[in-house]
């Protein structure tokens, strides 16, 4: 084995140049660099399970050394990395034979490649029907578990396809795979093939306690199923979430079947893991819109996929295709954009957000990944950075999933040289140099306690307010909001919090010079011809005058003087109070004067409140310069209250507390409920002593339960038109109460 090693890592003088060969010599000592290169990542993949390249870098290297046996095809002798499943590496496992040999898969990149696969399916295959069998590619590592009478007698990994590693006692540690196969028509003999993964969710929580040991963290999951599964002692296998999804069968006895379809269901009933999302097609047609769904759904699986896998689906058809050394040729894996790469982390930043929250980021060399360019990404709070494992200076892979906002996952420790060094959270905000702190015990996040004039929680929170969600006053950006907050020019900035939102004038804007800050960093933008700093007179064109964009500005805020009160609500910035809170909030109270008043207790009964924020609330009407804010408002003419809240008819059930449950005949719950609150009623999620009645209908569940233990009258369907219709003391008569 150990030769075999050697001549692994050597390729090249394995296939060292015949005598009257005719390729240059150039591209000969091209293709040995490239050998030699993949096989080191290979050994570092699949045996160190700390690969130093991205999938995508590594499925490009190659792509070349494939292109370069094109040109050349003397290269392309049998040990060229083209031609083999992986390396054969001497490991700390005991080497296994696979029955059947375990193959790689050949790969298409676009539509072309895959189109010329199925055409190349049918033609072998001859006019016979055929089916596409579509199976997500799960990003995890190959295993090969032997079933002898229905007892796992032995698993493996991959290896080079023919030997692999046994890791026995390592897989046998996995939940999710059975020790004994149960059901009917057990044969004698299986290998199941498949895939162990690694859950996402669960990988920050390793490399966290990885970190906390001194240990090295993984880069990403797949190295953290890979790392988990291959460990010497099983027990630390153990603690590890793995999982396993089925892909395939290797040798069998006893065991016919006609479909690999229909062989999954069978391993289904056995109780193998099998996958949920597999799919026979027609044809290419239906393999495109397999591949196009996923795409789109790929993260609604509850494991990472990187590609599709399309298999011949009849299984003598696969037989009469046949597998080249290293792949199938009925099978073929289509692979998404790679979602992960490798890049520098070149420092570590904090921004401050609206509600004065620190918060570190990561800048990063930029690097394209999903289709854009990232530049930063997000690190969440110190404890995070932490639990990382990541320093400054470290080669990072980070990950930009779908929609989501780009994270970091892991640091690629086998490149560090020494020169990284530990991210440290300052003690300072950034923006005005107050000091940090958490604001309340337990607090992990730091804050900037300076809201008032803190000029980064002003400018942000003014965005904010000024944005979809709340005011929504077109042509007001954040350059807006930097250049009305903390301008060059003059000293005086025209707010000095949001307070005077309403009363600015275009006086006030034409003289103002501003920086453009980067929202992302908050700092200046430069001009990259000249590199200097730019600076804008946002308001007034060059003859000082206000530019249309000004003057509408201006009429867009006199506008958004009558937003919804829930939007109003959102606008300040309230810890905790977002658009849903808002929502309930305005609801029930209808004027920002009735929430002020409310107690605290009233307001965490609101559902979609709770004591969190009805804590938050409180706190905030408590500063003084809060109160002015909503003075200054209301005497702009802002509207504090919900429309019609002042003029509303009489509110008979003013000052009860109702609870509705399960489904009323006439009403959805939520017509229920506004029936109720245009009446005045308050109407809350759980059953107390306070509570003045709970309306049930079909399937009432467990708050009727507890409305009879506590002995709160009950209304049906019809005790609740008599509450509507007649007020609290009609309904008590009508009442179902608890039996004595
Ligand atoms: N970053 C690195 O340094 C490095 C080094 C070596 C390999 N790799 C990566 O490892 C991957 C491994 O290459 P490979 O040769 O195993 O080829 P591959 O991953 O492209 O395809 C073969 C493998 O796919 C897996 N698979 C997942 N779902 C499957 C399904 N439904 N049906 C069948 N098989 C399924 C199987 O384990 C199979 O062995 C590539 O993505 C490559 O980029 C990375
Ligand atoms: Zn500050």
């Amino acid at each position: 084995m150990a030769g075999d090693k050697d001549a692994q890592t050597a390729p090249a003088a394995s296939s060292a140049p015949a005598a009257a060969s005719s390729v240059p010599a150039a591209a000969r000592e091209k293709h040995a660099q490239l050998a030699e290169q993949i096989e080191e990542h290979r050994f570092r993949y699949y045996v160190k399970d700390q690969p130093v390249v991205s999938d995508a870098e590594f499925d490009k290297l190659l792509r070349s050394l494939e292109a370069l046996e094109d040109e050349h095809p003397e290269l392309r002798t049998p040990d060229s990395p083209t031609q083999k499943v992986a390396g054969s590496y001497e490991t700390e496992f005991t080497a296994v034979e696979h029955r059947e040999r375990m193959l790689s898969l050949d790969n298409a990149f676009d539509d072309e490649e895959l189109a010329a696969w199925a055409d190349r399916v049918a033609k072998e295959v001859g006019t016979g029907d055929h089916h596409f069998l579509c199976e997500l590619k799960v990003d995890g590592l190959a295993v090969n578990l032997t079933y002898e009478d229905g007892r796992l007698t032995r698993a493996a990994t991959r290896g080079d396809g023919r030997t692999g590693e046994d890791i026995t006692p390592n897989v046998r540690t996995i939940t999710d795979i059975p020790e004994r196969l149960k059901g009917e028509r057990i044969p004698a003999l299986v290998e199941i093939r498949g895939e162990v993964f690694f859950p996402m969710e669960k990988f920050e929580e390793l490399n966290a306690r990885l970190v906390e040991k001194g240990d090295k963290p993984f880069a990403n999951p797949r190295n953290a199923a890979a790392g988990s599964l291959r460990q010497k002692d099983p027990r630390i296998t153990a603690t590890r979430p793995l999982h396993m999804v089925v892909h395939g069968i290797g040798a069998r006895e006893g065991f016919d079947i006609d479909c690999l379809s229909h062989a999954y269901e069978l391993l289904h009933e056995w109780g193998l893991p099998t996958a949920k999302h597999n799919k026979v097609v027609e044809d290419i047609n239906g393999v495109r819109e397999f591949i196009a769904y996923f795409g789109e759904h790929r993260h609604s699986v509850e494991h990472e996929i990187d590609g599709v896998v399309v298999k011949l689906d009849e299984i003598p058809l696969q037989g009469r295709l046949g597998s080249t050394s290293r792949a199938p040729r009925w099978a073929i894996a289509w692979k998404y954009a790679p979602e992960e790469v490798n890049t520098k982390l070149v420092d570590i930043r904090v921004g401050v957000g609206r509600t004065g929250r620190v918060t570190p980021y990561a800048c990063v060399e930029p690097v394209t990944v999903a289709g854009s360019e990232v530049e930063f990404a997000t690190l969440h709070n110190q404890e995070v950075v932490k639990a990382k494992g990541v320093f400054i200076g470290d080669t990072v892979v980070l990950r930009k999933a779908g929609d989501v906002i780009p994270e970091i996952l892991g640091p690629v420790a086998d490149l560090r040289d020494g020169s990284e060094r530990e991210f440290v959270m300052p003690a300072e905000c950034p923006e005005c140099g107050t000091g940090l702190r958490p604001m309340k015990e337990g607090d992990i996040d730091l804050r900037c306690p300076n809201s008032r004039s803190c000029p980064a929680q002003l400018r942000e929170r003014l965005f904010y307010l000024a944005g979809r969600k709340c005011l929504d006053i077109e042509n007001f950006g954040y350059v807006a909001a930097t250049a009305l907050t903390q301008p060059l020019e003059p000293a005086e900035p025209p707010l000095k919090d949001e307070s005077g939102l309403f009363d600015l004038t275009v006086e006030e804007l034409l003289p103002i010079k501003s920086y453009v800050l980067d929202q992302d960093t908050g700092l200046p933008k430069r001009d990259p011809k000249t590199g200097e700093e730019k600076v804008v007179t946002f308001f007034a064109n060059q003859k000082g005058e206000a530019k249309a964009n000004t003057t509408a500005m201006l009429k867009n805020i006199q506008e958004a003087k009558d937003r919804p009160l829930a939007r109003i609500i959102t606008g300040l910035s309230i810890r905790h109070v977002g658009p849903v809170a808002a929502e309930a909030l305005a609801r029930e109270f209808r004027s920002i004067e009735r929430i002020e008043q409310a107690g605290e207790e009233e307001l965490a009964a609101v559902e979609g409140v709770g004591p969190t924020i009805a804590a938050s609330l409180k706190q905030w009407f408590e500063e003084d310069w809060h109160r002015e804010i909503l003075r200054k408002w209301r005497a702009a003419g802002v509207r504090m209250e919900e429309e019609g809240a002042g003029d509303e008819g009489p509110r008979p059930l003013e000052g009860l507390t109702v609870v509705v449950t399960g489904t009323l005949e006439g009403h959805t719950r939520d017509g229920a409920k506004e029936a109720l609150q245009s009446l005045g009623a308050k109407v809350t999620g759980s059953v107390s002593k306070k509570t003045s009645f709970v309306v049930v209908g079909d399937n009432p569940g467990s708050k009727y339960d507890k409305a009879m233990q506590v002995k709160v009258p009950v209304l049906n369907e019809e005790g609740f038109a008599v509450l509507l219709e007649q007020g609290p003391d009609a309904a008590r008569e009508v009442a179902l109460s608890a039996e004595e």
